[in-house]
């Protein structure tokens, strides 16, 4: 029996994601570096957890083998339940089209299409018709107080306007994980502030989770809990930022 499966109990069903002894390993010219040690975790649903760490620390390589865009070295993950690793290539497209939202650092709108189009992404992909999808788009524009951008091109809106339409587009099909990287880095204290209510409010559910890498000291106020990576390692787990950060 795996050691994610012995540790499973009652508790565990709660988990948004569990991660046994996750490694990840890059090549570098002739040598290999470790960026991940072992990584197990539990992050767990109806939670909003940050994970921080310096520059190089491995929060993007994490997030990325959490859901479901990297494969570990080693080890095991499993995303409400599933092991994500142990599907086919197949499967783990459509799990992640169905469970995971993204907001990227880069925004990463298509061009060539509207605000709403562009936030209805997920919906499309997922076989619905498009004009639901661009009326479900909208609305989420909506929430977001965008809507009257939604026929903008992305070349059209400002910075945080493009933000805004990349985090319609993460939770416009009402994804159980959410992941953002540094999703308030680029807008002021005020509309961070809001972004991070709207994530929260959208996002987390009992049955729901959000996982954000941030540098951004303004909001760590806002966490369920605080992980801290330093060279791979998990250095800190609590409510709070360990003292002297
Ligand atoms: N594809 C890759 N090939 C080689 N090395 C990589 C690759 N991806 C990441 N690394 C290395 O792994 C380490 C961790 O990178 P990662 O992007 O996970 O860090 P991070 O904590 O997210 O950093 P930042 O806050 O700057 O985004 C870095 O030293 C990086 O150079």
């Amino acid at each position: 029996m795996s050691p994610l499966h012995e540790t499973a109990t009652d508790e565990a069903v709660s988990n948004a994601i569990s991660t046994r002894g996750v490694t990840r390993d890059f090549e570098a010219g002739q040598q290999t570096i470790t960026v991940l040690h072992g990584i197990d975790l539990d992050v767990r649903a109806g939670e909003l957890t940050f994970l921080v760490g310096e520059s190089g620390s491995g929060k993007t390589t994490l997030i990325s083998i959490m859901c479901g865009i990297l494969y570990p070295t080693q080890g095991e993950v499993e995303v409400f339940g599933t092991d994500i690793y142990g599907l086919s290539d197949t499967e783990l497209v459509n799990f992640r089209l169905q469970n995971i939202g993204f907001i990227f650092q880069q925004y990463n709108l298509i061009p060539s299409i509207d605000a709403a189009s562009n936030a209805a992404v997920p919906l499309i992909a997922q076989g619905m018709d498009r004009h639901e999808a661009r009326r479900r788009a909208t609305e989420m524009l909506e929430k977001l107080n965008i809507a009257d951008q939604a026929s903008k091109l992305p070349s059209q809106l400002s910075g945080g306007q493009q933000q805004r339409v990349a985090i319609a587009r993460a939770l416009v099909h009402e994804p159980r994980l959410v992941v953002c990287d540094e999703p308030t880095a680029a807008l002021d204290a005020r509309s961070g502030r809001r972004v991070m209510d709207l994530l929260r409010e959208v996002a987390v559910a009992e049955d729901r989770s959000v996982i954000i890498v941030t540098h951004d000291n303004r909001i760590f106020d806002l966490a369920d809990r605080i992980l801290v990576l330093e060279d791979g390692n998990i250095i800190h787990d609590g409510t709070e930022m360990p003292d002297g950060h």
